[in-house]
């Protein structure tokens, strides 16, 4: 697990370390530069060749020499504030290494913030800066006859939309010429707090460098489509205590294998004891699929509960798993009697009538964690407050885009309008604010999951850059979540840790299977997953 920082959070960060005395905003600059460069080298080999000051770099075995002898051209595109200081730096130690360097600069060089004009100056000294304005984009098209571009407009400081046509940089090459975009610390337009375009539009990147940490915008919404790949680079920044602001939102890595692992000697009691609500005939293979995912992320027994009129139906498909009669609101009463049925899941395929009379009765005791997904969400969609005040602390709610609309109809209309200035509200902003309102555990579904606790606690699970799954769009995907969220629970994990990890496990799994996945192979692949953790 790994902060992912806001503008404001990381400049906190930023400000303590100087003021500390560890280090100058001169000095991070400095390493914000040479951390771009060495990415730069390591992503595109053939853009190492050259001679350094003090010496030649290294030229890859695996060049071919026509290439790596090419003299190299950059255009470095730099902006007012400390972004462009950081283009500077780039565009000095490119110089250095032998490229041939334009620089461009949007603004008034007497304006540059003081670390950055020193840069500024420096670079000065070894080559000219042009202004760079709309008609620099239309008139020569210096980037397409580039090797490659530096982006170094806008970083955290982005407050409004780019007066630029940032889309130009990413226009067709010249016939038989490529040339690619690196994007220090944001791809400029792209807000650094929401992953959102401020405006018309942002830079397309093939490579973002950024510093210390992930930003919130690199993993949300449109940040992975704009960034590219994205590489984090230490610059020296000690790890902080949180300064001010809300807490930070981490981003999760693998989970620990010791919370999944089972004990020797345990019996299938220890591992808990899940119950999944399915609806009526023709609609239980929801149900089915989501207490599949709860057995096999370990829950010790799972229980389908099911309508008398689709007994068979689902008795004809299912071994492992067990099956209750639950009728009606009596019939759920009296199973729930039993204490050793410790999480239950409702929603998926369960029919939104049911789910109204059902939801009541699971949510009864407080002790027993619930998972409501799919049908138990949009049953409330009329009045989401009633869902609210019966909701305690070990529920979990797993709404996707439209389900969350229903129920939080005036956050999703915040999140959906146009982002115009910076920063932007986001979906952890979103998704904060409905856990707070709904007082449970929200796991907002998309390629970036956010999960989000009553108290600003937030993690981002997200399928993308070397962590995509496009399969995982797949009908039924999510009730499988929902089972390994319900496994989880059932196995004594807490909501917040269950949710998020499922949310890593399912686009393991997917991953794990690869082209060609449906929601069925997915519970299937979790011994495989487990297995790579080392369980
Ligand atoms: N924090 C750290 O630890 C480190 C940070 N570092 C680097 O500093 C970067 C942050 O620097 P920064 O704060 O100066 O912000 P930056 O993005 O350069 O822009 C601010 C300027 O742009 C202006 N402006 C804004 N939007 C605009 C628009 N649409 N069109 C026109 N102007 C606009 C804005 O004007 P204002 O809004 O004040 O009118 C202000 O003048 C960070 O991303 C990283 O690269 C590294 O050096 C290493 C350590
Ligand atoms: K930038």
């Amino acid at each position: 697990m790994t902060e992912v920082l806001t503008a404001e959070q990381m400049r906190a960060i930023e400000q303590a370390a100087i003021k500390s005395g560890a280090v100058s905003g001169l000095e991070l600059m400095e390493r914000a530069g040479r951390g771009v460069v060495e990415a730069i080298c390591d992503k595109w080999p053939e853009f190492s060749v050259g001679s350094v000051a003090g010496g030649a770099a290294p030229r890859p075995a695996a060049v071919p020499r026509d290439i790596s002898e090419k003299l190299k051209r950059a255009a470095v595109l730099c902006g007012p504030g400390n972004n462009g200081g950081d283009g500077f730096v780039v565009a000095r130690l490119l110089k250095e290494r032998g490229w041939a360097v334009k620089v461009f600069l949007y603004g008034d060089a007497a304006k540059l913030p003081a670390d950055a004009k020193v840069n500024y100056q420096r670079w000065c000294e070894l080559g000219a800066v042009q202004a760079l304005s709309t008609v620099t984009f239309e008139g020569d098209q210096i980037w397409l006859l580039t090797d490659l571009v530096v982006d170094a407009l806008f970083g955290t400081g982005l407050t409004r939309a780019v007066d630029l046509p940032l889309v130009a940089l990413d226009a067709e090459p010249a016939v038989g010429h490529t040339h690619q975009v690196v994007a220090i610390d944001l791809p400029s337009g792209l807000c650094s707090d929401s992953g959102r375009v401020i405006g018309e539009g942002a830079v397309q990147a093939d490579l973002t460098v950024t510093f210390h940490r992930r930003k919130c915008g690199h993993v949300l919404a449109d940040g992975p489509e704009y960034c590219g790949s994205v590489v984090i680079k230490d610059i020296g920044l000690a790890p902080t205590a949180e300064v001010g602001g809300q807490s930070r939102p981490v981003w999760r890595d693998a989970p620990d294998a010791g919370v999944l692992a089972k004990g020797q000697g345990a019996h299938k009691f220890t591992h808990g004891h899940a119950l999944i609500l399915s609806g009526g005939a023709g609609r239980t293979g929801a149900a089915r699929l989501a207490a599949r995912g709860a057995l096999r992320i370990g829950a010790g027994l799972v229980t389908l509960g099911v309508p008398p009129s689709v007994q068979m139906e689902v008795a004809c498909q299912i071994t492992a798993l067990m099956l209750q009669r639950v009728g009606e609101a009596g019939a759920l009463r009296e199973i729930l009697s039993d204490d050793r049925i410790n999480a239950v899941c409702l929603g998926p395929g369960l029919g939104q009538e049911r789910a109204r009379e059902l939801v009541p009765i699971a949510l009864q005791n407080h002790e027993r964690a619930v998972v409501l997904d799919a049908d138990a969400l949009s049953a409330f969609g009329d009045d989401p407050q009633a869902l609210f005040d019966m909701l305690h602390n070990k529920c979990v709610l797993t709404p996707h885009g439209g389900e969350f609309a229903r129920l939080f109809p005036d956050i999703a209309q915040r999140l959906a309008e146009p982002a115009l200035c910076g920063p932007a509200y986001s979906k952890l902003d979103a998704t904060r604010e409905a856990a707070r309102r709904a007082g449970a555990t929200v796991l907002f579904k998309g390629a970036d999951t956010v999960i989000a606790e009553p108290d600003g606690a937030c993690s981002v699970s997200a399928a993308i850059y070397d962590r995509s799954a496009p399969w995982l769009a797949t009908a039924g995907a999510g009730d499988v979540l929902a089972g390994f969220i319900t496994g989880l629970l059932a196995r004594g994990v807490a909501p917040h840790e269950a949710a998020a990890t499922a949310a890593w496990l399912h686009v393991g799994c997917a991953r794990s299977f690869g082209a060609g996945l449906i929601a069925e192979d997915l519970p299937e692949q979790l011994p495989k997953v487990f297995s790579d953790l080392g369980i």
